[in-house]
């Protein structure tokens, strides 16, 4: 075996593809000569992807980024990437060539990612390519805040249902929903841009402290929803506290530091046989009994204590 694993080892280093992994925090954990070289990676780096993509982006090299705003184009890239079991797509560098991309994800978030080189193939259809790949990304996306949209969100629910290869009710995950209180009150008060401010303020915070496993989503108007495959009910609390505690700190307009927010959290373990719309249900109930009991606070299923017998 190891013959096999060194004879692999040296065939990667002298191939003209690029071939890289990440762990499931996205930090590049080998990458061959070839990917090294395109993205300008020394051999002993192990950088997170986040941070490779912003320094190659202000030195101008590696993948080439068309979005006005590099920390939203970021936001919006992080919420999909390393979702998806596999996905496939095409992608040009700053030194003129094009990439067809793929990228393999194992559940605990690894990543293996095979690049080739396609800059002579097809150029003429390339543009329609492009479009299409657009096209897919628009339709996972919520256009205001850049993170995943109902649809893409509701597609790793069901995947994360459908993971019952335990009898542990607790191991198969959770669903949080999320909503920012008086959310009409902020429009009134600071009017409706500055309220849409505040959804993109809450995505982005949000979004930093959610994990590569998991998938954060706008789902209406002021509520979102985060789903924790594998995670236990007391993991989950941990991690939405952590999010409260977050989001109460933020003063979201530069001029109005008079502006602060919280929101409310209901959370439901999945359990077998549910399908998205149970679950929903559910963390909504939770979500409402948050509401009730104050807002600015977690509230967990009473049928997911129940069932799963404790919490955790
Ligand atoms: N700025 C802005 N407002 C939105 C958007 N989508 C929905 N809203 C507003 O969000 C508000 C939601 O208000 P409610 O559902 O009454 O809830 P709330 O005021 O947040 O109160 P609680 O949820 O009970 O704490 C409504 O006034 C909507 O008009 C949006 O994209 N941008």
């Amino acid at each position: 075996m190891n013959d096999v694993l060194q004879s692999l080892f040296q065939l990667f280093e002298s191939a003209p593809v690029l071939v890289a992994a990440y762990d499931g925090f996205d930090r590049l954990r080998y990458a061959n000569k070839a990917f090294r070289s395109a993205y300008f990676i020394e051999p002993d780096e192990t950088p997170f992807w986040p941070d490779l993509m912003r320094r190659n982006h202000c030195a101008k090299r590696g993948t080439v980024i068309r979005a006005a705003d590099f920390e939203e184009w970021l936001i919006s890239t992080q919420s999909r990437r390393g979702k998806v079991g596999f996905r496939a797509f095409e992608t040009d560098l700053f030194d003129g060539r094009w990439l067809w991309m793929t990228e393999t994800v194992r559940e605990d978030g690894w990543m293996l990612c095979i690049a080739t080189d396609v800059t002579d193939l097809k150029a003429s259809t390339r543009e329609v390519r492009q479009d299409r790949d657009l096209a897919i990304k628009a339709s996972y996306t919520d256009e205001l805040t850049g993170v995943a949209n109902r649809r893409f969100v509701t597609a790793r629910i069901e995947e994360m249902l459908q993971r019952q290869d335990t009898d542990e009710v607790s191991s198969l995950g959770c669903l949080c929903v999320l909503d920012i209180d008086h959310f009409k009150g902020i429009n009134d008060q600071f009017g409706h841009h500055n309220g849409d401010l505040v959804l993109k303020d809450f995505a982005r915070r949000i979004h930093r402290l959610v994990r590569r496993t998991d998938c954060f989503g706008r789902v209406g108007g002021e509520e979102f929803v985060l789903a924790l495959p594998a995670t236990s009910l007391e993991q989950a609390r941990l991690i939405v506290e952590r999010m409260l505690v977050g989001v109460r700190k933020s003063r979201p307009l530069k001029d109005r530091s008079d502006c602060k927010y919280t929101f409310s959290v209901g959370v439901a373990a999945a359990q077998p046989g549910d399908t998205p719309i149970s679950l929903f249900a559910r963390a909504d109930r939770a979500l409402y009994m948050a509401k009730l009991a104050g807002r600015d606070r977690i509230h967990i299923d009473d049928a997911s204590f129940d069932r799963s017998g404790k919490i955790g």
